[in-house]
Formats: C-alpha cells, sequence, structure tokens
C-alpha cells in the first residue's frame, strides 16, 4: 500500500525535525550551525508537506476503490439472493446498507486506517525520542496523558454500539421512506402523507438522539486529550526551565522535547479519532457482512459477477465471505412412486369437490387441444401469423403430441412456511403446445404454481418436470431460459418503451420488436407516444395505463421466444376489445408453445383447451370449460360470478 508507506514515510520526516531543531540550537550554543543541518531540516520540512499530500491523495483513491469494489459486490449480491430473502427483507434498508454504510467502511479504511498507522508511528517515534532526550520529562507528559485517557477509552468503546445503532436507524428511516414513495398515490388518496412523515419522523428524532449521542462521545475525546498533552507541555515548560536554569539539561534538548511534546498531540488525537472512525466502520461492516451471509440462488453463481477487485485495494473485513449461496436443499427429489402414471381422486360434490379426471403423466394434449386450436386459428385469423413466425424458433419434438410434455407437476406440495403448505400434491401437465388455463378463488395457490415453476421456489416434496426434466436437476438459469413468466402486476421498469420491450432479450432487432409491438397490440401506443419505443415510461412505467403496461409485459415475453410462457392474469387490466385480441394472441402462442395462462375472466379461461381448477392449493378438477361447468360445482360458481360481474362490461 504505497499510500500507507508514503503517509507514514511523511510521518517519520516530522518526527525527525525536532531533533535537527535540537542539534541547530546545540551547535548555535557552541559557536556555529553545520549548514547541510540547515539544508537537511528544510528538505525534510518541504519533503514531509510533499509526501503527505499525495500520501493522502493515494489513500482517497484507495479508499474510493475499496467503496467500489464493495457496493460492486453488495450490489452483485443483493441481485442475485434467493426471491425468499427479498420476501423477508425490507428493500429500503438492505438499499440503505449499499449506500450509507458502504460510505462509513470507506472512511474507516480511507482515512481512519491510514491515520491510525500514521498517527501510531508519528507517536512511538516521538515518544521515543522524548525518552532519548529526557526520561524524567517524558514521566511527566505520561502521568498527564494516563489520566485524560482512562476516559477517552470509556467513550470509544461506547462509539461502536452507538454507531451501530444510528446506522441501523438510517436503515429503517431509508425502508420507511421507501414504503411511502412507491406507493405515493396510495399515499395520497388516503390522505396519510400526515402520518407516514410521523413514521419517518420518529426515526430521524431517532437518528438525531443518537447523533446527539456520538457528539457527546466526540466531544469529550478529542479536547480531553489535547487538554492532557497541552498540560503536559506546560508543566514541561516549568519544570523545564528549572533543569536548564540549574545546567542539568541543554535548551536545545528542551527545546526539542517540548516540540515532540506537541507534537504528541495530532497523532494523540488523530489516534483517538482514528479509532471512533474505525469503531463506526466496523459496525458498519457488520451491517454490509450481514447481507453478505444472505443466501444466494446458487446457480447465479455461474452468471459472470461485475469484477469486483480488478485494479482495487482488498476490503478488509470482508475475506471469507462465501461467494456461493448456502442453499442447503437437495438437488434432486425422489420421485414419488405410484405417481409418474397419473392419479385419481373420487368425486364429492356434495363437499364441493369435483369428479376429476385420471391425467395420465405424459398426455400431452389429452384434450386434442393441441390439433384442434390449430385449424380454429388457421380458420379464425385467415392471414400470416406474426406470433407463429415469432416463434419459430420453437425445439423440435415438444409438439405435445410425443414425448414429455412442457410442463408437469408431479405431487407438488409447496409451502411459504413448510409448515403451511399452499400446494398440496398437486399435479397436472401442459403440452409443448396448447392453451391451458388454470383457475381458482384467490389465494388458491395459482400464482405460487407458476413461481416455482420459475424456480423462485423450490417444491417441499414432489417434482416439477420441464420437457420431462426435473427442473431441480437444471440450472436456474436453464430453467428460466425455457420458461418465461409475465407477473400479475405486470412489471414495468424505468426506462423506454423499448428497454422494457428487449429487456429479456437484449440483442432483438428492430423487425422482431416491431412483430412483438404489433402482437402484443402497442402498434397504436408506439404511434401515440411522442418518440414511440424509444419515449420513456417514467418509473416503474406509471405514464402508461395499467392495460398498457400488461401489454408491454407481453411483448416482453413474446420476445424472449420461451417454449413455456406462463401469463398471471394478462388481461385483468384490459378493456374488451384489447382482452379479445389478447385472446386471439394466446391462441396463436399455443399453436408453437406451451402456454399457461391464471385467468378469472371466463372469456379468457373459455378460450383454453384445458382448464385446471385450483382450490385450497389442490387440483380439484381439470377439463373443457362446457365439461367443468356440468361436473365441477366451484368452476360453475366461478364462472356465473364472473359473467355477472363482466356483464356490464361487454354490454
Ligand atoms: N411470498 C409469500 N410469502 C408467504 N405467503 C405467501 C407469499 N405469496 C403468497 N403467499 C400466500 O400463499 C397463498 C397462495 O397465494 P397465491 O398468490 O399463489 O394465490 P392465487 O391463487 O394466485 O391468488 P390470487 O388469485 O388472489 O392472485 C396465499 O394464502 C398467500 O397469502
Amino acid at each position: 500500500m504505497l499510500g500507507v508507506g508514503l503517509t507514514v514515510a511523511g510521518t517519520l520526516c516530522g518526527v525527525i525535525q525536532p531533533l535537527l531543531v535540537k542539534r541547530v540550537i546545540d551547535g548555535a550554543q557552541h559557536g556555529g550551525v553545520a549548514s547541510w543541518l540547515l539544508i537537511t531540516l528544510l528538505v525534510l520540512f518541504v519533503g514531509e508537506a510533499l509526501i503527505n499530500t499525495l500520501g493522502h491523495y493515494l489513500l482517497e483513491r484507495t479508499g474510493q476503490g475499496v467503496l467500489l469494489g464493495l457496493r460492486r459486490r453488495l450490489v452483485t449480491h443483493l441481485l442475485r439472493l434467493r426471491i425468499s430473502v427479498y420476501d423477508e427483507r425490507r428493500m429500503g434498508d438492505l438499499i440503505s446498507r449499499a449506500n450509507t454504510d458502504t460510505v462509513v467502511v470507506r472512511e474507516a479504511v480511507a482515512y481512519s486506517f491510514a491515520a491510525f498507522l500514521t498517527s501510531l508511528v508519528g507517536a512511538f517515534g516521538a515518544i521515543a525520542l522524548m525518552i532519548y532526550i529526557d526520561a524524567r520529562l517524558f514521566l511527566l507528559v505520561v502521568v498527564a496523558v494516563t489520566v485524560a485517557g482512562v476516559g477517552v477509552f470509556t467513550a470509544l468503546r461506547r462509539i461502536r454500539t452507538t454507531s451501530e445503532q444510528g446506522q441501523a436507524t438510517l436503515g429503517r428511516m431509508t425502508a420507511d421512506l421507501e414504503r411511502s414513495l412507491a406507493a405515493i398515490r396510495t399515499v395520497r388518496a388516503s390522505r396519510a402523507e400526515g402520518r407516514e412523515a410521523e413514521r419517518i419522523d420518529a426515526h430521524s428524532r431517532e437518528a438525531y438522539r443518537l447523533g446527539v449521542r456520538m457528539a457527546r462521545l466526540n466531544s469529550v475525546i478529542a479536547p480531553a486529550m489535547e487538554l492532557a498533552v497541552q498540560g503536559s507541555v506546560l508543566v514541561v515548560l516549568l519544570v523545564g526551565g528549572v533543569l536548564v536554569a540549574h545546567g542539568v539539561t541543554s535548551l536545545g534538548s528542551l527545546v526539542a522535547f517540548l516540540l515532540y511534546a506537541t507534537y504528541l498531540v495530532m497523532p494523540m488525537s488523530q489516534l483517538i479519532e482514528a479509532t471512533g472512525i474505525m469503531q463506526r466502520g466496523m459496525g458498519a461492516l457488520d451491517r454490509v457482512d450481514a447481507v453478505f451471509a444472505l443466501p444466494r440462488e446458487p446457480e447465479l453463481d455461474a452468471v459472470p459477477d461485475l469484477d469486483a477487485t480488478s485494479g482495487l485495494e482488498g476490503t478488509p473485513g470482508l475475506e471469507g465471505i462465501p461467494a456461493a449461496g448456502l442453499d442447503g436443499r437437495p438437488i434432486t427429489a425422489s420421485p414419488r412412486d405410484g405417481e409418474r402414471g397419473g392419479r385419481a381422486e373420487s368425486a364429492d360434490d356434495a363437499a364441493g369437490s369435483c369428479l376429476i379426471r385420471v391425467i395420465p403423466a405424459g398426455a400431452a394434449g389429452a384434450d386434442g387441444a393441441a390439433e384442434a386450436g390449430g385449424s380454429r386459428v388457421a380458420a379464425a385469423t385467415g392471414r400470416a401469423n406474426p406470433v407463429a413466425r415469432a416463434v419459430d424458433r420453437a425445439p423440435a419434438g415438444e409438439d405435445g403430441s410425443s414425448g414429455a410434455p412442457a410442463v408437469e407437476f408431479r405431487g407438488v406440495w409447496f409451502g411459504y412456511t413448510p409448515s403451511q403448505p399452499v400446494l398440496r400434491d398437486v399435479s397436472f401437465t401442459v403440452p409443448g403446445r396448447g392453451h391451458i388455463a388454470l383457475v381458482g378463488p384467490s389465494g388458491a395457490g395459482k400464482s405460487t404454481a407458476l413461481e416455482l415453476l420459475e424456480r423462485f421456489y423450490d417444491p417441499d416434496r414432489g417434482e416439477i418436470l420441464l420437457q420431462g426434466v426435473d427442473v431441480r436437476a437444471m440450472s436456474r438459469e436453464a430453467a428460466r431460459g425455457q420458461v418465461n413468466l409475465v407477473e400479475q402486476n405486470a412489471p414495468v421498469l424505468q426506462g423506454s418503451l423499448r428497454d422494457n420491450i428487449t429487456y429479456a432479450s437484449p440483442n432483438a432487432n428492430e423487425a422482431e420488436i416491431d412483430e412483438a409491438v404489433e402482437t402484443a397490440r402497442l402498434g397504436e401506443l408506439v404511434t401515440r407516444m411522442p418518440n414511440g419505443v424509444w419515449t420513456e415510461v417514467g418509473d416503474h412505467g406509471v405514464l402508461l395505463s395499467g392495460g398498457e403496461r400488461q401489454r408491454v409485459a407481453i411483448a416482453r415475453a413474446l420476445l424472449a421466444r420461451p417454449a413455456v410462457l406462463l401469463l398471471d392474469e394478462p388481461t385483468s387490466q384490459m378493456d374488451s376489445v384489447n382482452e379479445r385480441a389478447l385472446t386471439q394472441v394466446m391462441h396463436d402462442i399455443a399453436q408453437e408453445r406451451a402456454l399457461l395462462v391464471i385467468a378469472h375472466r371466463m372469456s379468457t379461461v373459455r378460450a383454453a383447451d384445458r382448464i385446471v381448477v385450483l382450490d385450497e392449493g389442490q387440483v380439484i378438477a381439470t377439463g373443457t370449460h362446457e365439461r367443468l361447468v356440468e361436473t365441477c360445482p366451484l368452476y360453475r360458481r366461478l364462472s356465473a360470478t364472473d359473467l355477472e360481474a363482466t356483464a356490464p362490461a361487454t354490454t
């Protein structure tokens, strides 16, 4: 570390100077001063200034490098955590750790580490030379410094805990502010600005209280040390003056000793300040380390990280942080015997459950849906099919008529907390080509099933197969390459419309983008926007309507050309014209891909080739719309309710 070396060298230059001053004074008293002494003194003086300037710059640069390295590692880590970790943590607090805590660590590393070292060198150098010059006078200094030292040491110990509490409070404050700003419209509509401000204000006041405590501790420390050293200088001056008067010591020695005593003030107060900052840094590092201890999705370690350390100094305190996550779950799960061949359940209409058909595993397209769908679309569209072109990279052998289905759930059990299962023994298949709808009451576990397919979570029991392969036997990267999920609330990211559409396929060309725009019925929006696809859509896509956001998310998914497309309530925010258009698009997609759609609207559900009904985490029925209306009371109820609800909108 060149910076530290230079600063230490600068300090040594300073430490030697009083010794030379002593020789100059003693020389002057005895007849003459050697000119080389004066020149050396001048060189040391100028050298000290230059070396210190360069050393400080290098140290500051190192600090910035450490900050960069730490932030890059932290950001890389934060984006690769297991999904369940995001469920449990507050985003604002995680952001605060990547933001303010890293700055505190930088201060500790860049400034106080070097300051600690140089002041230690300076203090020890001065002490050694003081003893060399006059050990008796030095004893006087020791007594004064020790008295002050006791108080300072007590204060230093409290700095770390106070600082840690302060940083945690800042984290909570950021999290609460993030909560309010992210839902600012709801806050306004609920006239909750005052309450939100109060919540945040409580943290601000707590941060103030802790800041004041820190100030109190710091204000005790520095003056105590300075008073101690200055007091000892006064005593040395008095006693030393007497000693010089009696010829016990030389005037040169006394001046040099006093210079060292004065010189001691700086390194001592620096040492104390540096220790304080290091204590704060250690507290902040603990908070940063806690983030690094959060488990990552293991396979995402295969995705290249930002090069966190290239050309940068190492980050003290972060050694030994595992590069990989700590996923303790087994990669393979044993298939549940007896379920490979299918599953049957008895009917119990009185209890509200339904007659379930036996679903043979691998019986893709068992309802003859894909074939029927194909001719329907050809007849319905009567035009070149953009989606068929857009999806012309469908892997061979996944047409659902032979081989494994695109998706198969086999006796899947899952709970966000294992003691409370959300999915219970769920089994169903999605053919390589075809449109399957997942329906059921709110909270039945539909979205959870799609999240398991994306491997956001893994089943507690049972298997999920993609093209016949257990998803846990493939990397998450590979699984997500085959499956694309359009989430329920269709998140749109800050950036341009184009950024959003190409988000999953950054290398898409203009023709492909135009095609996806057209297919997702975004053409009119693009024409209307001032800069076409380059128009900014605002934070979270606020400049778009809910339906437009959904269509942007669908365009994004279409462009990614997945083998399996998952849509979670894709038309919930669309008008009936767009919904009908999207239903047609879904048909087109289903000719080439597996399409699994969660839907509440019956118009969307009816378009499916096969419908799977989930209730309280269990598949209670599967079949076509007509069949389920006959056999499944729950489905009948759901469809009747929806038709009632949508009746005014569609007339
Ligand atoms: N991240 C999570 N952590 C804990 N529990 C969750 C989480 N997500 C969902 N749940 C719970 O799991 C259950 C199933 O939720 P899920 O979102 O799968 O239902 P859904 O059928 O999609 O409902 P909806 O139709 O209302 O979207 C619910 O009881 C829900 O409260």
